[in-house]
């Protein structure tokens, strides 16, 4: 699947049609009265959530999406033919941005929302709405209503209820190979990953979805390795899975560099629930496995699991772990969002 979670997308909704000036024309009717039609409305642009969406990718190779006019009134009272409207498809979790790229115009997480971003001109009148009283033969129409020009942005943030955060090779895509459907590229060489992947794992009855993200380093957040933005699809998470490679020089470090880039990302991504767990323990013996473990534990202030994605001992129970956190985050959350108003 090919990745792409930001697009920039010009929109235009399409003008009303003309009113049209016309008058009856019939043998024996001399002064006919008007019977010029109104003209059609125009399309608008609408945005929908769609399921199984994953990528923005179709707005690579596409990304004028212009609704037509509506036709002109004519005689005989007819009225000019809407115009199409036109409804882009997202994934679920897409921010549609203004030009600026800063101001949300909104952000839709559920599926089958769907939003007008841009609306249709209505039609002019015919002759026929301004006869009156005094005036029997009006030779006025209105001009149709213009549309709308925009440029929009789009920016998808994956919706997932685990993060993977890690050093490169930390073994983040291991272990969502491990334990889901996904199958996501692996080497002994960072920066494997490129751009993140979803996973659908059970465990012990539920299912959940793991996102997998390209590994950070120091100053990922000044753009050094392939950079921080990619954090920005576990924003949503409930929970974020921290893997420590149980292997490195430096576990205490790796941690750090971690959690340091977590705090200059900003947000709230720091503050967000996390199981740290020590990785890779099928390559260390029981010595190194403890002094590992220690120095971790020391560093991050807290129990951390232990865990090896190759030879999966102890996944099960980092699974159970992190359905843990989901659930009681599913739960706090859920009031909130019953009693959200819908906003159109
Ligand atoms: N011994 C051992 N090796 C592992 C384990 N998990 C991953 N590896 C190895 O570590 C290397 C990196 O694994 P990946 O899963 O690609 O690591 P990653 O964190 O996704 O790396 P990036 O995508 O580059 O950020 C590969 O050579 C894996 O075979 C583990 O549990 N034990
Ligand atoms: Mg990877």
């Amino acid at each position: 699947m090919k990745f792409l979670d930001l697009a920039k997308v010009y929109i235009r909704s399409g003008g009303g049609g003309g009113g049209c000036v016309s008058f009856r024309r019939e043998k024996y009717i001399e002064y006919g009265g008007p019977d010029g039609g109104d003209g059609g409305k125009g399309g608008s642009v609408w945005i929908e959530t769609v399921d199984g969406l994953n990528t923005l990718i179709d707005f690579r190779y596409q990304q004028h999406f212009f609704a037509k006019n509506g036709q002109p009134g004519r005689g005989q009272q007819r009225t000019g033919k809407d115009g199409d409207d036109i409804i882009l498809r997202v994934p679920v979790g897409t921010e549609i941005l203004d030009e600026d790229q800063e101001t949300v115009i909104a952000d839709v997480t559920e599926v089958g929302e769907r939003i007008l971003l841009a609306k249709g001109g209505n039609g002019g009148f015919g002759n026929l709405h301004f006869k009156s009283a005094t005036n029997q033969a009006p030779r006025r129409a209105n001009a149709g209503q213009e549309g709308v020009d925009r440029t929009i942005w789009l920016r998808l943030k994956l919706i997932a209820d685990a993060g993977l955060l890690g050093m490169p090779n930390a073994g983040k895509s291991t272990f969502l190979a491990a334990t889901s459907n996904a199958r996501p590229k692996i080497a002994d060489y960072p920066f494997t990953t490129l751009h993140p992947n979803l996973g659908v794992v059970g465990v012990d009855g539920a299912e959940f979805v793991i996102a997998d993200i390209p590994g950070l380093i120091a100053g990922a957040h000044e753009g050094r390795g392939i950079g921080d933005r990619f954090l920005g699809h576990v924003e949503r998470c409930s929970v974020l899975l921290h893997l420590v490679d149980g292997t490195s020089e430096d576990v205490a470090g790796d941690y750090r560099t971690i959690i340091g880039e977590l705090e200059a990302y900003g947000g709230h991504l720091a503050d967000k629930p996390r199981v740290t767990v020590l990785n890779k323990v099928d390559a260390l013996d029981d010595d190194e496995l403890e002094a590992a473990k220690a120095e971790l534990e020391q560093e991050a202030g807290h129990k951390v699991m232990t865990m090896s994605g190759v030879s999966r001992l102890g996944v099960t129970e980092v699974l159970r772990a992190l359905r843990s956190e989901i659930t009681e985050d599913r739960l706090r959350l859920k009031p909130q969002e019953e009693t959200k108003p819908w906003q159109p």
